[in-house]
C-alpha cells in the first residue's frame, strides 16, 4: 500500500533520515520501533507532508505522494494520529470531531456512525469540551477524529503514551478491528514491546536515523530487542 524508497530528511544540516526504505504492506499492522530519538515521528511526519524531505520518494497505491502538500495526502486517505494526540481542548467532541470531515472527497459532512459504535463515549461525551476527557477519552477522539475521512492506511504515532492499562488494552483491540473486520491498514509507532507484539503484524526498527532490521512480528528475537529496543 505504501513503499518509502530512499528518503533522506533533515533538520537544517542535522542528516535525521538516511536512505530508508520501508514497506507498509495492505491490510496488515507494520509497527516503526526504536529507542527515543531514532526517527520515528520524523517519518510519520515526512509521510504526512508536514516536514520536506531531501530525496526519495513515497508510493501510495500507485502514486508517488512525495511532493503532494499534507491536505492532498488526507485526501488520498491517509488518516494520522499525532504523538500526543494534539485535540482542540477549547472545541467540543464533536468540533474536534469534525475539523477532518473537509478532506472527505465525497462532499458528506457528517461524523460516519460506526466511529461511534468503535468509540460509544464519544457519543456520550459530544457536547463536552476535549479538554475535559481524560487521556484514555482524549486518544479514542483523536482517532475518531482521523477516522472521519474514512483513510485506507492510518497512521498512529504511539497511541498508548500516557494511558491507562486498561484502556491500552482496549485501544489495541480496536486497532484490530479496525485491520480484521473494517479493511484499514495501519501504520504504528510503539515502544511498548508486549502491546507492539499483540497488535501488530510486522516490524520494522529503526536506529540513529536507519532501518537496521525488518519483518514479521514472530521474527523479532530477543537480540533484536536487547541491541536496538530495550533502554
Ligand atoms: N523540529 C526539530 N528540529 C531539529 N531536530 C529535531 C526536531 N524534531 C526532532 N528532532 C531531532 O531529530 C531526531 C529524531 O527525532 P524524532 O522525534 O523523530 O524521534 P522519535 O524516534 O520519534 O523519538 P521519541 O520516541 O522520543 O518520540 C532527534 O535527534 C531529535 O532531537
Amino acid at each position: 500500500m505504501l513503499a518509502i524508497s530512499n528518503l533522506n530528511q533533515y533538520y537544517g544540516e542535522s542528516h535525521t533520515l538516511w536512505d530508508l526504505e520501508v514497506e507498509v504492506p495492505a491490510g496488515e499492522c507494520t509497527c516503526v520501533m526504536g529507542r527515543n530519538g531514532v526517527g520515528k515521528t520524523t517519518l510519520m511526519q515526512c509521510i504526512m507532508g508536514l516536514l520536506p524531505l531531501r530525496g526519495g520518494s513515497m508510493d501510495f497505491l500507485g502514486r508517488d505522494i512525495a511532493k503532494l502538500p499534507a491536505e492532498r495526502r488526507a485526501e488520498l486517505g491517509i488518516g494520522y494520529v499525532p504523538q500526543g494526540r494534539q485535540i482542540f481542548p477549547l472545541l467540543t467532541v464533536q468540533e474536534n470531531l469534525e475539523i477532518g470531515l473537509p478532506a472527505r472527497t465525497d462532499g458528506r459532512r457528517e461524523i460516519p456512525a460506526y466511529i461511534f459504535d468503535l468509540f460509544p463515549v464519544l457519543k456520550d461525551m459530544l457536547r463536552r469540551r476535549g479538554g475535559d476527557l481524560s487521556g484514555g477519552q482524549q486518544q479514542q477522539l483523536a482517532i475518531g477524529r482521523a477516522l472521519v475521512i474514512d483513510p485506507k492506511l492510518l497512521i498512529l504515532d504511539e497511541p498508548t503514551e500516557g494511558i491507562q492499562p486498561n484502556i491500552v488494552h482496549e485501544i489495541g483491540d480496536i486497532i484490530r478491528k479496525l485491520i480484521d473486520d473494517l479493511g484499514l491498514t495501519v501504520l504504528l509507532v510503539e515502544q511498548k514491546l508486549p502491546f507492539a507484539k499483540r497488535v501488530a503484524d510486522r516490524f520494522v526498527i529503526l536506529d540513529r536515523g536507519r532501518l537496521v532490521a525488518a519483518g514479521p512480528m514472530p521474527e523479532l528475537s530477543d537480540e533484536l530487542v536487547k541491541q536496538y529496543l530495550t533502554v
